[in-house]
């Protein structure tokens, strides 16, 4: 296949469709008798004005179409019940015949957020440098470049779309026609979507390559333009608006005949907050602070290898990668080996990873530093720093052996060669990695890369296992162990500053059993491990549990468990083995929750044998001062990815009686909003027969699925939220970490 002679982009933009107001095009024949409906005794009429709904429901093509105002102004109620022609709720909300949703739905909204962000992608810059350095325009195999061929219905040579991209590619036999064709595709509608011809790298860009490093810094760092202050202000108000998502949908949520909890009445003097966001504490150090940055291996706009960032998002057609010199997150020396490493790819014989045709070899590098104890980094310098691991992710399934050694055993000796004689010592680790996202998986296959290193740098042993190379870091005096795929915070002196803030909020005693829940390599139960009686941690990452064990052991620390599972695995039986109640008692909303704890207690007194005997055998062998009875206090710090906790996770948190405190730690506020709506939606006085119609559920929000959820949820007593504090982990971006206090 020759070059291609040109490349035009195609980006199909949907067109809005036109819309009716809901009460132009109802029937108001839709709607039951009233009388009929409300009296329960006349089965015959009662019988024939449901044989007439369900017939009008099958017929009428509108019904459920719109929203019932009068449902939602009048705390969801409406007179006309089940029979009203209007949907009650999102969830019973249909689609309308044209497609569409009712306007004022939360999906109407978002379908037009999904339409605008399309519009506003296809307007910006596609940056596609695979597509131009190394062609892309063979089929993969999917059939779906064949039919994009056949429905284009002009002159090409080749045309390739990709699954999930907004945009294809098309390359023409020459100049004029390519012109030609442009002229003809551009504006051309197919389906309902609406094609836009554009360049794969917009003339202004291949001109300007200064523009290189300043989207970089806006790409990864937008915040960076700003005063720190201003930075924290700013994310403080976003914080807000996404917390006051929690209020309104739990207002919403809330049974009908039961009144609306307290704090959400006291919500309106804080503005329509859950509960009070009580400040932002700032990073204690504000550049270079990253101690693992990931390095994407990709072409510049000037089509040359680079190791550095990604200038926007691959659905929207950005691959190009921009040097990440000027991020002020990224530390000098985390920046020196992509810079290494980048000069090393310029010569080397292996391919790098094509993102749009996913083949090639080298794909990512990972640098991740370890500090000495106590030591501020200083990101201009490298003091501080006491150790650096380079992970190297490649790509070797069609690659021969040899040569593969052979480049590896080269990148060792650049790796040596660029570092200067201040560099710390220098683990190399290869992770071999098929997938289609960048993101290897925890059990990703490691190799260690023998590196020679530099004078007085103790050498590591050519036969130490990938998986015992670990780097270390401090928090709170403590030192952790961590292996090469296990999650560490990347911003270790602010994670300090977070993890005592949720200590002291979780009001922690020696009479305390305290579940860290997705602990990781333990970094929070270890470092509250002194002011509690024990800590059950659970993770499913098996070498962050290995190197959760080793850290108990190294730092001395004996009242720990750390169990290796995913949450929703396990949650719901420690909590029954822990609090020593059957699941019949944690089911029965009979007995209310302090009876359940002082039942607990009792109980722990007189089976002490049984329990204790598990306690000590997990985490006390010498004192054995962990009974049952200890642990007046139980409390769950949750930590989960960005998704936020398992469903199966929450509901044991909010059902199992005996936790009466819960700090929730996110990094992903509106997973948090999500998770909150189920822990602190009051239940019925009775649970109704659940509406199993999950149509729709893709469509609904993070929030809106959580309702629907809250509505399933057993009887139980629901939490409230206390108090909210952000912790800045993340200078010059948008993220921040939020900590909330919720109890019963
Ligand atoms: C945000 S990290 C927090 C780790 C730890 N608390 C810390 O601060 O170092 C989330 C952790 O949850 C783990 N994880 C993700 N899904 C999980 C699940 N379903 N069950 C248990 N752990 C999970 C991840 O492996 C990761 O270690």
């Amino acid at each position: 296949m020759g070059e291609p002679l040109s490349n035009t982009e195609l980006s199909p933009s949907k067109t809005l469709d036109p819309t009716n107001g809901p009460d132009s095009i109802l029937d108001s024949n839709l709607t039951a008798p009233q009388d009929a409906q409300l009296n329960p005794e006349n089965h015959d009429v009662v019988s024939t004005a449901k044989r007439k709904r369900d017939d009008e429901r099958s017929l009428h093509p509108l019904w459920k179409t719109s929203l019932c105002s009068y449902f939602r102004s009048h705390n969801a109620s409406c007179s006309h019940g089940g029979a009203c022609r209007y949907a009650h709720g999102e969830e019973e909300l249909r689609p309308r015949p044209d497609n569409t949703w009712d306007p004022t739905s939360k999906r109407a909204k978002k379908a037009l957020e999904a339409e605008a962000d399309e519009k506003r992608a296809v307007s910006e810059d596609v940056m596609m440098t695979e597509a131009v350095v190394d062609g892309g325009d063979d089929d993969d195999g999917s059939g779906s470049n064949r039919a994009l061929s056949k429905c284009l219905g002009v002159p090409f040579k080749f045309a390739k779309k990709k699954k999930g991209m907004m945009i294809g590619f098309v390359t023409f036999e020459d100049e004029e026609q390519m012109k030609s064709s442009s002229k003809d595709l551009d504006g051309k509608t197919i389906g309902n979507k609406k094609i836009k011809v554009a360049d794969v790298i917009p003339r202004s860009f291949k001109k300007k390559s200064s523009a290189n490093t300043r989207n970089v810094r806006d790409a990864v760092t937008p915040l960076a333009h700003m005063a720190y202050a201003d930075q924290l202000e700013q994310k403080k108000s976003s914080l807000m608006q996404i917390l006051k998502k929690l209020t309104r949908n739990a207002r919403k949520a809330c049974p009908n005949g039961v009144s609306l909890p307290e704090w959400i009445l006291k919500s309106r003097e804080i503005g329509g907050l859950p509960c009070k966001l009580e400040g932002i504490i700032a990073s204690p150090i504000v550049n270079g602070y990253r101690n693992k940055c990931e390095f994407s291996v990709g072409y510049s706009l000037e089509g040359k290898v680079t190791v550095g960032f990604m200038l926007g998002n691959f659905r929207e057609g950005v691959t190009a990668v921009g040097e990440a010199v000027d991020c002020p997150n990224v530390s000098t020396i985390a920046c020196k080996y992509a810079t290494i490493f980048q000069e090393f790819l310029q010569h080397s014989d292996l391919p790098v990873w094509n993102r749009f045709k996913n083949t090639g070899f080298w794909r990512q590098l990972t640098v991740r530093e370890g500090r000495t104890n106590g030591n501020v980094v200083d990101a201009e310098a490298f003091g501080g720093i006491a150790e650096v691991m380079l992970i190297v992710q490649v790509s070797s399934a069609s690659f021969d052996d040899a040569k593969v050694a052979a480049e590896f055993k080269r990148l060792s000796q650049a790796f040596v060669a660029g570092a200067t004689s201040h560099c710390p010592s220098l683990p190399l680790t290869e992770t071999d990695h098929q997938g289609i996202s960048n993101v290897a998986p925890a059990d990703a296959p490691l190799q260690l890369l023998p590196i020679r290193k530099a004078v007085g740098v103790p050498e590591m042993d050519e036969n130490t296992n990938a998986m015992d190379v670990r780097i270390h870091d401090y928090i709170n005096n403590l030192r952790f162990s961590i292996s090469p795929t296990a999650f560490f915070q990347v911003n270790t002196l602010a994670a300090e500053k977070l993890y005592s803030l949720a200590g002291d909020w979780a009001c922690l005693g020696p009479d305390t059993l305290l579940f860290d829940v997705c602990c990781g390599t333990g970094t929070i139960g270890l470092t509250l491990a002194h002011r509690v009686g024990m800590v059950i941690g659970i993770e499913m990452n098996a070498s962050a549990v290995c190197d959760a064990h080793r850290n108990a052991e190294i730092n001395g620390i004996k009242n720990v468990r750390f169990i290796c599972a995913k949450a929703e695995d396990v949650m719901g039986s420690l909590l029954m083995e822990y609090l020593n109640m059957t699941k019949e008692q944690v089911d029965d909303p009979n007995i209310s929750g302090k009876t359940k704890n002082s039942e607990m207690a009792s109980r722990s007194e007189n089976n002490n044998t049984e329990v204790g005997s598990e306690v000590q055998k997990s985490s006390t062998p010498e004192n054995g001062n962990t009974s049952m009875q200890q642990f007046k206090n139980v409390v769950a710090i949750v930590d989960p990815p960005r998704a936020g906790l398992h469903p199966t996770v929450i509901k044991a948190l909010r059902t199992h009686p005996g936790l009466r405190r819960l700090v929730y730690i996110s990094c992903n506020p509106e997973s948090l909003v999500a998770n909150a709506i189920e822990l602190c939606t009051p239940s019925p006085a009775k649970i109704e027969k659940g509406n199993k119609d999950n149509r729709g559920w893709r469509n609904m929000s993070s929030a809106g699925l959580a309702r629907h959820r809250a509505k399933s949820m057993p009887i139980s007593e629901a939490f409230h939220p206390v108090k909210a504090m952000a912790v800045d982990l993340f200078p010059h971006t948008p993220h921040c970490e939020l900590v909330m206090l919720f109890e019963r």
